[in-house]
């Protein structure tokens, strides 16, 4: 590969688009030459979101107006629905990562029933990989297409599957009680989420009906070998940015949540964007905040044999754009913080 990479984003005009933009502009080895919107291509960036004028960025275009000979990695930040089709027909040397939800469930099947509609590139999915970094580096290193995780899913996984993994608790009765900001719905209009919906309250949504349930249970199955069921419940929250999932588990024999703690610490020492918090120590969404972290939290209950995990991630960074600079570094052998040294901007 090249000194730099040409980069194509689609759906630069949305959220994670325009985050995607933020970080990848201060890249060392990252060009960005086109960028894709749907109503408002012919745009300029800076028409759109002023923050990122004076950059030098190409004009936003339709996704069919893209030269693709000179693009080496493409960002697909299209709804979720839109995008099989359109990274099934990009040309093989592009590599891909797609922020979308379109190839983050790999049974086909279970993909038709929680997405409304046939699975549109079943051939390429098989060579898909799940793009949790910190657990699946080795399949997003050796992969031409990468499925971004979604933020529920990552800031839920990240803690939950080293304890799974290693058999501390039990894959049955595991709660899931997550809360996001309303950037996590994306730009377009919806009148659930007008000022006046979201402000001064909070409310749960999707119950026991959420997408992100079978791509968590996918995760954890993997990790623990058989079927795992999780009660799975969002909620938004009147901010604009961050999710904070609280988790319930509970204990294998005598493991305690010292021992949870002790190898929570142990699986991520080393890895640049998690960090586990001292014992009994409760993350909050304010210290992610526009940073590629996942800050874990173990807490033991006062109920004997659980204990209580927390995970606090930036939606729009770790649960999506950051994540996915992360695996584009993987993919081709960059430093794996390489444009992604920022830290949260706190308050
Ligand atoms: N927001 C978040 O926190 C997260 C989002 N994701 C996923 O990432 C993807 C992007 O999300 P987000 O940035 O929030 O979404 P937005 O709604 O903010 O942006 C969507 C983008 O896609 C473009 N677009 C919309 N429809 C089409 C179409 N039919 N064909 C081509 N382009 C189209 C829009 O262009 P225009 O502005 O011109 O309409 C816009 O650029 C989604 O799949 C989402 O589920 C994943 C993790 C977290
Ligand atoms: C607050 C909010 O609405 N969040 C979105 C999830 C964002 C995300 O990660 O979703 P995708 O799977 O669509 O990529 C939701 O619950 O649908």
């Amino acid at each position: 590969m090249s000194e730099t990479v040409n980069i194509a984003i689609l759906g630069a005009s949305g959220y994670t688009g325009a985050e995607l933009v933020r970080l990848l502009v201060r890249h060392p080895r990252a060009r960005i030459v086109a960028l894709t919107a749907d109503r408002r291509a012919g745009q300029p960036m800076e028409a759109v979101f002023p923050h990122l004028g004076g950059l030098g960025l190409p004009t936003m275009v339709t996704i069919a107006e893209v030269d693709w000979s000179g693009v080496d990695v493409c960002f697909c930040a299209l709804p979720h629905g839109t995008t099989q089709e359109v990274i099934a027909g990009l040309p093989q040397h592009v590599k891909v990562v797609d922020l979308s939800a379109d190839f983050r469930l790999f049974d086909p099947e279970a993909y038709a029933q929680w997405y409304g509609h046939a699975h549109m590139a079943t051939d390429l999915q098989k060579s898909v990989a799940y793009g949790l970094t910190e657990i699946h580096r080795e399949k997003v290193k050796a992969a031409r297409v990468v499925a971004n995780p979604g933020c529920y899913p990552t800031a839920s996984q990240l803690p939950l599957i080293p304890l799974l993994e290693q058999g501390l608790v039990q894959a049955e009765d595991i709660i899931i009680d997550a809360k996001s900001g309303v950037s996590g719905a994306g730009r377009s209009a919806k009148e659930s989420n007008l000022f006046t919906e979201v402000t001064e309250g909070i409310h749960p949504y999707g119950v026991a009906s959420h997408r992100h349930s079978p791509e968590i249970e996918q995760g954890l199955g993997w990790a623990t070998g058989k079927d795992v069921v999780v009660n799975f419940t969002p909620h938004l929250m009147p901010m604009s940015r961050g999710i904070l999932s609280s988790i319930y588990v509970k204990l294998v024999g005598e493991t305690t949540a010292e021992d949870l703690h002790a190898a929570l610490v142990k699986r991520y020492a080393g890895e640049p964007f998690v960090r586990v918090l001292p014992f009994g120590t409760a993350p909050q969404t304010r210290f992610v905040r526009g940073s590629n972290f996942c800050l874990i939290g173990v807490f033991k209950d006062r109920v004997p044999g659980r204990a209580i995990l927390f995970g606090a991630i930036d939606n729009l960074v770790k649960g999506a754009s950051g994540q996915a600079i992360q695996n584009m570094n993987v993919m081709l052998g960059f430093p794996e913080d390489m444009g992604l040294e920022q830290q949260p901007l706190f308050p």
